[in-house]
């Protein structure tokens, strides 16, 4: 029986890893933690009868524990909670489904336990990568990939082809704005953004995915992920996300993972990693596919992605900043408090004015992050 724990197991990627839990009968959930949405938990809690289960919320948690009292589920909170979750003794596989940099430490504290780490949150490989990737490998624990393209490239090396690794072909949709000009943007209202043409996702990488942010973190989560420089790095916009990455050897051979846009595939490959196993779902129909499409991006109207180049070059805490500016940005633009363009404008500013921290600690990451948020509300007054 394999036993995993999930942070963020209400959300996009959460829900679906209890899918595949659903779909296989030999994986015992441990632990759950969610954010606020404690009416799915209890479900949840419910269905797979974890051991324990956090809430970030005190005054939710306090409620859910009540709703609970007829099981034996332990319910925690905050911090301290999500770190109790990521360390439950009996997991062997965290699955790290938060959103956002908040899950630094949970998944830190979890290599430290010793446990495998199934990684879909990349805002943590981004802003701590060089403490994340040496420190797993001093634990001995696997980083195994969950986002499609990070599984797409992981797939492409098996065979232990590592070492003749030339460059890592990274695939984007382009999002839904694609085609258009930066001047095309400037009305562009949170309705708009949240369409994204091949996948459904949470809130914040679905607005990602809009402005290239996503594809930016992807390329500092792929630096980490695969030991390479972001310049060994190219984005190729796939607009049908059928082709999920490839990677092109030293002899120019070219190897892709291509599959329909269903994020429990990645999912439990991670989980099951080296197997594969029976997974229901579409199948690709080339017949019907026809043709696929592969574009340069546009930086020029994306320029979020050459800001993500700029911090994955210069790493240290300058990922941070891009990351944590983002974040701010995004939930002001999701809270209409701000413009679409504003997004990828903060994040510049935020980046110009910032002097490097070339190995930032987790201290020095969280007080950079603190700093974004201070100058980012400062510069906006009541907005
Ligand atoms: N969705 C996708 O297809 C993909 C997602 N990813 C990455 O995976 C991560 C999750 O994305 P996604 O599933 O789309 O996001 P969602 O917004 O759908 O889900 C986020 C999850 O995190 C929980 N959460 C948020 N804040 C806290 C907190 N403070 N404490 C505890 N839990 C918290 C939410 O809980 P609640 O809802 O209860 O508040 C929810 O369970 C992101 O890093 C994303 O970039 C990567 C590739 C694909
Ligand atoms: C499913 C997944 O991995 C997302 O990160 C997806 O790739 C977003 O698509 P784009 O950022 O390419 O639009
Ligand atoms: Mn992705």
């Amino acid at each position: 029986m394999k036993k995993i724990a999930i942070l963020g197991s209400t959300g996009s990627i959460g829900t679906q890893t209890l899918e595949v839990v659903r779909e296989n009968r030999d994986i015992e959930v441990t632990a759950l933690a969610a954010g606020s949405n404690i009416d799915l938990l209890e479900k949840q809690i419910r269905e797979f009868s974890p051991c324990l289960a956090a809430v970030w919320e005190e005054e939710k948690a306090a409620e859910l524990k009540s709703r609970v009292r007829d099981l034996d589920t332990k319910v925690v909170s905050g911090m301290d909670g999500l770190i109790q979750v990521s360390t439950e003794e009996k997991a062997d596989i965290l699955v790290t489904a938060i959103v956002g940099m908040i899950g630094i430490r949970p998944t830190m504290e979890a290599i430290r336990a010793g446990k495998d780490i199934a990684l879909a949150n990349k805002e943590t490989l981004v802003t701590a990568g060089h403490l994340i990737m040496p420190l797993a490998k001093e634990r001995g624990v696997s980083i195994l990939p969950v986002d499609s393209e990070h599984s797409a490239i992981f797939q492409s090396l098996q065979g232990g082809q590592e070492r003749s690794l030339k460059k890592i072909l990274l695939t984007a949709s382009g999002g839904p704005f694609r085609g258009r000009k930066r001047e095309e943007l400037k009305d562009v209202q949170v309705e708009d953004a949240l369409k994204h043409p091949n996948w459904e996702m949470g809130r914040k990488i679905t607005i990602d995915s809009s402005t290239m942010v996503n594809k930016g973190l992807e390329v500092i989560e792929a630096k980490w992920l695969f030991g390479v420089d972001v310049d060994q790095i190219q984005v190729v916009v796939q607009p049908q996300s059928v082709v999920h990455s490839m990677v092109e050897y030293e002899d120019g051979a070219v190897i892709a993972q291509l599959g329909t846009p269903d994020m429990k595939l990645p999912i439990q490959y991670a989980l099951y990693y080296p197997r594969r196993r029976y997974l229901p779902g579409e199948r690709l129909d080339f017949w019907s596919i026809g043709k696929l499409d592969f574009e340069r991006p546009d930086t020029d109207t994306f320029q979020a992605l050459e800001l993500a180049y700029r911090a994955g070059r210069a790493g240290g805490s300058l990922p941070t900043v891009f990351n944590a500016a983002n974040e701010m940005a995004v939930a002001k633009f999701l809270d209409r408090k701000i413009r679409y363009l504003e997004i990828t404008d903060l994040i510049g500013e935020c980046m110009e004015r910032h002097v490097n921290i070339p190995s930032p600690s987790l201290d020095e990451i969280l007080d950079t992050e603190a700093g974004v948020y201070e100058y980012i509300n400062s510069r906006l007054g009541r907005r």
